[in-house]
């Protein structure tokens, strides 16, 4: 297994690192970052994921995402892996758009050509990178938390919604609900496992959750001046969902926050007070 460290630089005591690595999952070199915060020898800690949105990589939460002064007080490990495999041929949107390929994985396994190779975000971020990171960090994996941004907020509520007890707690801010009811979704998932919308449904929380998955509970904050509110990511459908199933969740909408990493940065100490609490429960 191939591992290279490519920054490390001290941040409220601990360690805001970047590597890389060659991923067997996606067959491409991938890029992520891990903050450690300060904590005594020996100790581990629990980890929390974030996933990011359309056209990002690990740098947009690692520069913008504000995390570190809550990390190192709460004692979190922070992640954020790239959002798609990367590098000489790997296929893309055929115009090269943000909302597909390249930046836009959507944390799916591919099944449909040429996408099928490489685009195998689902088995990298479940399975590869959590062994990668248990053997390089401090990282105590029976302690992990998931959440993400947009697409990073779909990928956040699919994986743990699949994956009951894994993650300790789940969040996200504006994420995208449901891919089988919004343009964004319905290229991606076309796009990456072909036409046949019964395969979509596990990468769907609206349909996890009326297909029977649960979660102990959720928080999601949604800002209501967000551009992508209304056509894309339709939090309203979450919030039916909920209801209709009996699904615990704090679904906030918050006025006069947009779609960026300025909303993002406001709340992210908020959700990881709250993730700690469940991580450290
Ligand atoms: N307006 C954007 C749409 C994509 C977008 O807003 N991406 C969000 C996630 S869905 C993001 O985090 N962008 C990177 C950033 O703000 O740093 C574009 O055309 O590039």
């Amino acid at each position: 297994m191939t591992f290279e460290t490519v920054s490390e630089n001290t941040a409220f005591g601990g360690v805001q690192g970047v590597y890389k690595h060659h991923s067997s999952a996606t067959g491409t070199d991938m890029t992520f970052s891990v903050y450690v915060p300060p904590h005594a020898e020996g100790q581990i800690l629990p980890v929390v994921w974030f996933l990011s949105g359309l056209t990002c990589t690990h740098a947009n939460v690692t520069e913008k995402g504000e995390f570190r002064r809550a990390c190192a007080e709460l004692g979190l490990i922070f992640v954020a892996p790239d959002t798609s495999p990367r590098g000489e041929g790997v296929p893309d949107d055929a115009d090269a758009a943000y909302d597909f390929g390249l930046g836009a994985g959507f944390y799916v396994n591919a099944t449909a050509s040429p996408f099928d190779t490489h685009y195998r975000m689902q088995d990298y971020i479940e399975r590869e990178l959590p062994d990668i990171i248990a053997a390089h960090f401090p990282a105590d994996m029976q302690r992990q938390a998931i959440m993400g941004h947009s697409m990073g907020g779909h990928g956040a509520l699919t994986i743990s919604l699949r994956n009951p007890g894994k993650y300790k707690s789940t969040s996200a801010f504006s994420p995208i609900v449901s891919p089988l009811n919004c343009p964004w979704g319905e290229k991606a998932l076309g796009g990456y496992l072909g036409d046949d919308r019964a395969q979509w449904r596990a990468y769907d929380s609206v349909a996890l959750l009326a297909d029977g998955a649960r979660l102990p509970d959720l928080l999601v904050d949604q800002g209501l001046a967000d551009n992508f509110l209304e056509s894309q990511l339709k939090t309203h459908l979450l919030v039916e969902q909920c209801a209709a199933v009996g699904q615990r969740a704090e679904i906030r909408m918050q006025p006069g926050y947009d779609h960026s990493y300025y909303f993002i940065s406001t709340f992210m100490a908020e959700h990881l007070a709250w993730h700690a609490e469940r991580l450290n429960g």
